[in-house]
């Protein structure tokens, strides 16, 4: 009775507050070391936001309970509740392989697979069976490299390897194979740390695109990429969710003092 009454919650919130993602007392272990401490967060839909913090508080940890990244790493234990649209993604009848589709992940550093740059993008909808024929498989890359923000860049060479582009290039082309499986999360862990400036601000104006279909998540070290591109941002100290909030108010006028010593570079 009460996990029902539990459900009809969530998706009233999900209803009213167009919440995507909701955690609820999340603790995650590494053996013994309590890398994130009972955190609690709603996350929207169509809307960027930003996971900051000093080096180590647990961005990318947190990050990667939402689409169960940790379960490869064989130390860590996520206790708690995470759901997606409602749904709990830690339930056993969940496949994680069908997870990581509909939430989708950008790495650090671009990873393209050694093949096509066809068929990077096409591989996601190959095994998840997304398509019926080669006519559709087609229209699905032509229209993931587009919202890639690449088709123009890479149409007269689908056939070449992903390798071969410049890193900015791949990053985008790694966010158009993320895109292929229709996910409706986009998970960002620093998507440009290693790009040089202007392929930053290319990625960052994709991701302030990709913002009107997919709720995104941004892990950065960068303050000012966290204000540029987030509407929503949420500060880590030390495995604690310390401030969540609107981005111009978490920069401008943020209530606790630990926030406020990072923005301001005092702590981090
Ligand atoms: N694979 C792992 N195995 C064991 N401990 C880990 C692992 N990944 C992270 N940790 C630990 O969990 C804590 C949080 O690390 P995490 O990488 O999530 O922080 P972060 O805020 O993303 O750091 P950074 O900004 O440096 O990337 C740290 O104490 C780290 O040592």
């Amino acid at each position: 009775m009460s996990k029902m009454l539990d459900v009809t919650t969530v998706e009233r919130d999900v209803a009213v507050n167009n919440v995507k993602i909701s955690a609820k007392d999340v603790q995650v272990f590494y053996g013994d070391n309590h890398a994130i401490k009972d955190v609690t967060v709603e996350i929207e839909d169509k809307t960027v936001t930003a996971f900051i913090g000093p080096s180590g508080c647990g961005k990318s940890t947190f990050l990667r309970c939402i689409n169960r990244m940790n379960d490869t790493i064989e130390v860590c234990r996520v206790v708690g509740d995470i759901r997606i649209d409602g749904e709990n993604i830690y339930d056993p009848k969940i496949d994680p392989v069908q997870l990581r589709a509909k939430v989708g992940m950008v790495f650090q550093k671009p990873n393209p697979f050694p093949k096509s740059i066809y068929d990077n993008v096409a591989y996601g909808p190959r095994i998840h069976g997304l398509a019926r024929n080669k006519a559709e498989l087609d229209e699905i890359v032509e229209r993931s490299l587009r919202s890639g923000a690449i088709w123009d860049e890479v149409k007269d060479r689908l056939q070449a390897p992903g390798t071969g582009l410049s890193g900015g290039q791949q990053q985008r082309l790694c966010i158009a194979r993320a895109i292929a499986t229709e996910p409706k999360v986009l998970l960002m862990d620093e998507p440009c740390s290693a790009l040089d400036p202007i392929a930053t601000a290319q990625v960052e104006e994709l991701i302030d695109e990709l913002r009107k279909s997919y709720s995104v998540v941004i892990v950065t070290h960068s303050m000012q990429q966290a204000a540029r591109v987030s509407q929503k941002t949420a500060f880590f100290h030390l495995g604690s969710l310390v401030e969540f909030g609107e981005t111009s108010k978490i920069f401008t006028n943020p209530i606790d003092p630990r926030t406020e010593s990072y923005i301001t570079g005092r702590i981090g």
